[in-house]
């Protein structure tokens, strides 16, 4: 017949005795029935199908159509008619409990063949005992299917066209996954369906209206042909499998507020009715469709497929409901405003009936209802991410005393709601008057306002609640109004109205239980500014909400979800100066912070790289594994002060470091700015320690005075601890009496490498070439770089000398002082070899070296850098590569036995695992384990 739809059975055969097994097609072969009454047939027979009974036109406001079928008349009365149970049908035992997995798979899952086909897999692959699989319609399908209704309504001819598409858009997927016998029977179902769709249209177009159980029962068709085609797939895939028209079913009760209520108990009498005639291992089952207790077809409204999953789990008390969607979980935050958000691993019933009101990703709170009667977790996870765990939702397990733990975090999620408004009513005549609450909330409810918080202060003087924007001036006229003789009279002072508000909640289950919680969330709002106008939070202790200034929003949430969400260890990083050094560095960051964060839960961002020309900011880290291509196409031009801010300006990551790669003195004399300001500083450049000895005194001052770090262990040998040893010594109440030693990487290489035939001039470029020199390696050969160590290790000593202070024996020739380039220097040093290999072939002939050296002579008070030669066998005869050697002599390790620390002092792996190291002594200061 031309109705047998998969959703209203083969039209009853003119007699009223269709109640039972009238199986319409290879598709609907279970009870379709349920459709059909004796009524409803006597109905049919008696009008043949042509003329609807006037009191059902009414009660579905649908007129007929004289032209359409009379199959159209079927369907609606089908709907209406109450049904016949067959008694005679034996009772399978329907199986329930934890051998069923109950899967929920969202239009996207299955909105094309491909992903049909992979959601079969899964099931496939699920070795669960028995599965229930919910499907929602295609993607788009349900869209597709109210714009026909729509369309039909405004008598837009359209909608036949539109119709089309939707045969077509299940036709051709059918095709692509079925063949046989499946697919003619699939495509003869659907061909059946839409010409029964297309009278149910027609009628709807000449009435110009559509019942809502008209609009239910044309877009449940898109549900109906997924299951389908879904169950086919699988039992292709040799799972012997039944597809279930949830109809049959779930039956729900309509409620007020536009939802419905299921009754579990009659929709628990048909699903065991429905079992016993189809005992099948694996359902595929309809989502978001379902009947009332008249069998008038409905849906389960808003996410419904979910509703549907829950239900069935709840019915067959599954093991567990898995929600399949496009996400990898619950995460903490709008990810789309808080770019840290993370997925939850888990939360509780309640925590996840929090969030879902705040409009994170959640269910539906009435999704969660049937099953967390039973206990069943329910389990968000991505199909298109099937690595990601996803978030489980369940009952927080049970600790050894039978409490509950908390799962992970006390604070789970933050969520916020925008276009608020606050409407506070303030006055003394408040205090102590019952009924003022009453009056007010009762004033609030006669303009169908809803209130989304409310605030009361024990004093009583004041409630303050927040309504949607858009309601606000009818609650505020309405209050005005009730109130006007308590206005009048003084006794209220006033209505006040905040526009431009949002709400801010925290959601957890124990957190207002673990004290401290809410100081940590007020606290991390007062850092970032923000002024809270209200707050609340009620005894269920799932929740705290707070109420801002809109424009506050974001900022708010971000600074909140950093506070818990981010170690204390999170690093906001600048780099200044990505040359060799600083360039090394950002390498090194890229190889390690993977490690440092997994296992130290050190989170090392690097928010900006600024050379002297141009600079890369990002907001979240730039990627260090292309931080070098980013920079030269993404590099806008360099500004330091904006850099500065950038790297500092993000509230939300708890500590800012500067790391100063360059040689400039002008990046140092920022330094005490940036410690002002709370900015770690760490730098390899010697300019600040070494330069003016006043502005090296104001700084230290500043640091010590404040809890800001400056570490400056790469200025002195690069990566080996001569600066922390000196300081060991120092803070430990050592006395320094002398420190002398090889501290020039470049010197040492050269005099290390200046033997037989060698030229000066040659080993020196190669001493460039190697890294070891400073951008301008003049600064090496004058001694100017070994002069600046002895002064950084003078001051840390105590020693107040300003470099002038140094005697130093330069090498530079002095016809050279003036060459205009370092370029120029080293074109024109080879004219100047000779000198020096003079110099050296004296030392050799009397058995010994050249060395150049630096000391501190605590007891004279004096530092000097001298060209020395040293015997052979002298340790400082010793040394290879770019080795410094630093010799301590300390009231502890005297004369004979200084204290010694050797090892490259130059090059750009060890200077830059320095700065690095640094960086990882500045995290233990700030918390890190060790
Ligand atoms: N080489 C070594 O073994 C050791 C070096 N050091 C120190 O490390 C530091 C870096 O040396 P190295 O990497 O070899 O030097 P490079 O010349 O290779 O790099 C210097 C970097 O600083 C940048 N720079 C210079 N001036 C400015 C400015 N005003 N603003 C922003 N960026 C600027 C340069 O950028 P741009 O190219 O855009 O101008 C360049 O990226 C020096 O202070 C050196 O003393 C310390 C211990 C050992
Ligand atoms: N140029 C310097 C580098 C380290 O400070 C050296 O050679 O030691
Ligand atoms: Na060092």
């Amino acid at each position: 017949m031309a109705f047998s739809s998969s959703f209203s059975p083969s039209p009853p055969s003119s007699s009223c005795s269709v109640s039972t097994n009238v199986a319409t097609s290879a598709h609907s072969s279970m009870n379709r029935n349920f459709f059909f009454s004796r009524r409803r047939s006597c109905f049919l027979s008696s009008s043949n199908l042509a003329v609807l009974h006037p009191s059902s036109i009414s009660r579905l406001g649908c007129v007929s159509d004289r032209g359409s079928k009379g199959s159209l008349h079927a369907r609606v009365f089908a709907s209406v008619a109450d049904v016949s149970v067959d008694k005679s049908i034996e009772t399978v035992h329907l199986p329930k409990g934890d051998m069923w997995s109950v899967h929920k798979f969202g239009g996207t899952c299955v909105g094309t063949s491909k992903r049909i086909q992979n959601v079969a897999d899964i099931i496939v692959n699920d070795d669960s005992e028995r599965k229930l699989v919910v499907v929602s319609a295609m993607s788009k399908v349900t869209d597709m299917m109210y714009n026909l209704i729509y369309k039909a309504q405004l008598r837009d001819d359209s909608y036949v066209a539109a119709l089309d598409d939707v045969l077509e858009k299940h036709r051709l997927t059918a095709i692509e996954l079925l063949d046989g016998n499946d697919l003619a029977s699939f495509l003869s179902q659907l061909h059946d369906d839409i010409s029964n769709l297309k009278a149910l249209l027609r009628a709807i177009y000449i009435a110009g209206h559509a019942t809502e159980s008209f609009s239910d029962f044309v877009v449940g068709h898109g549900e109906l042909w997924s299951a389908q085609i879904l169950s086919s797939v699988v039992r292709k895939l040799g799972v012997d499998c039944n597809w279930m028209d949830t109809r049959d079913v779930i039956i729900v009760n309509p409620t007020s507020a536009n939802q419905v209520d299921p009754d579990f108990l009659e929709s628990e009498r048909r699903l065991e009715e429905w079992f016993s005639k189809n005992p099948s291992k694996t359902i595929i089952a309809t989502g978001f469709i379902a009947s009332t207790p008249q069998k008038i077809p409905t849906t389960l409204k808003r996410d419904g497929s979910d509703f549907s999953a829950a239900i069935m789990g709840a019915l067959f008390r599954a093991r567990q409901v898995t929600i399949w969607t496009d996400v990898d979980g619950v995460y903490s935050a709008d990810p789309r405003k808080v770019s840290e958000a993370v997925i939850l691993s888990t939360l509780s019933y309640q925590e996840a009936w929090e969030m879902s009101y705040f409009g994170a990703n959640v269910l539906h709170p009435r999704t969660i209802i049937p099953v967390m009667r039973y206990n069943i977790p329910i389990v968000i996870r991505n199909i298109f991410n099937l690595s990601a765990p996803g978030t489980i939702i369940c009952r927080p397990p049970a600790d050894e005393n039978g409490d509950s733990q908390r799962l992970d975090s006390v604070v789970k999620g933050f969520a916020t709601i925008d276009n608020l408004a606050l409407v506070n009513v303030e006055g003394t005549g408040m205090a102590g008057v019952p009924g003022t609450a009453s009056a007010i909330f009762g004033a609030v409810k006669d303009v169908g306002a809803n209130v989304i918080m409310i605030s009361q202060a024990s004093s009583e003087h004041s409630v303050c609640f927040a309504v949607p924007e858009k309601e606000v001036k009818a609650v505020a006229e309405a209050l005005e109004s009730r109130f006007r003789q308590a206005l009048n009279a003084g006794r209220l002072s006033k209505v006040e109205v905040i526009p431009n508000c949002s709400i801010l909640a925290a959601v957890g289950q124990k957190m207002a239980s673990t004290p401290g919680v809410s100081a940590s969330l007020f606290n991390a709002l007062a850092k970032a500014n923000i002024n809270i106008r209200a707050i609340a939070q009620g005894c269920s202790e799932y929740n705290i909400t707070v109420v801002l200034k809109r424009e506050d929003c974001i900022r708010a949430l971000r600074a909140v979800h950093s506070r818990f969400y981010l170690s204390k260890t999170t690093i906001a990083m600048g780099i200044v100066g990505p040359g060799l050094i600083g360039g090394t560095l950002l390498d090194q960051l890229r190889d390690q912070a993977a490690v440092l964060k997994e296992e130290f839960n050190i989170d090392l961002r690097v928010m900006g790289i600024t050379g002297s020309k141009t600079m890369v900011l990002s907001d979240l880290g730039i990627d260090l594994s292309r931080w070098r291509e980013i920079q030269k196409e993404k590099g806008e031009e360099a500004n330091l002060e904006k850099f500065a801010q950038h790297v500092h300006g993000n509230h939300f990551i708890p500590n800012t470091v500067l790391v100063d790669c360059t040689a400039d003195e002008k990046i140092a004399s920022h330094y005490y700015d940036w410690l002002r300001k709370g900015i770690h500083v760490i730098t390899p450049n010697k300019k600040a320690n070494s330069g003016p000895l006043k502005q090296y005194l104001k700084l230290r001052a500043l640091q010590r005075q404040s809890y800001t770090h400056y570490f400056y262990e790469a200025t002195v040998g690069a990566g080996l601890p001569i600066v922390s040893t000196l300081r060991g010594l120092l803070e430990t109440g050592d006395k320094i009496l002398r420190i002398e030693g090889i501290f020039s990487g470049t010197l040492s290489y050269i005099f290390n490498n200046f033997i037989g035939q060698r030229a000066f001039s040659e080993v020196v470029t190669e001493a460039k070439h190697a890294g070891y020199t400073e951008p301008d390696p003049r600064d090496d050969l004058s001694g100017t770089d070994v002069a600046r160590k002895v002064i950084i290790l003078a001051r840390e000593s105590g020693l107040r000398f300003e470099l002038s202070d140094i005697r130093v024996d330069s090498l530079v020739p002095e016809p050279l002082k003036a060459s205009a380039s370092a370029e120029e220097f080293l074109e024109l040093l080879p004219q100047f070899d000779q000198d020096i290999a003079k110099k050296r072939q004296d030392a050799e002939a009397a058995g010994e070296v050249l060395r150049y050296v630096g000391v501190v002579d605590a007891i004279k008070n004096k530092g000097y850098v001298e060209l020395r030669r040293y015997k052979k066998d002298h340790p400082f005869a010793q040394l290879s590569g770019s080795d410094n050697i630093i010799a301590f002599t300390t009231t502890r390790y005297k004369e004979q036995q200084p204290l010694i620390v050797r090892g490259p002092g130059a090059g750009a792996e060890v200077t830059a695992g320095g700065i690095f190291s640094d960086i990882l002594r500045l995290a233990s200061y700030l918390g890190a384990p060790s």
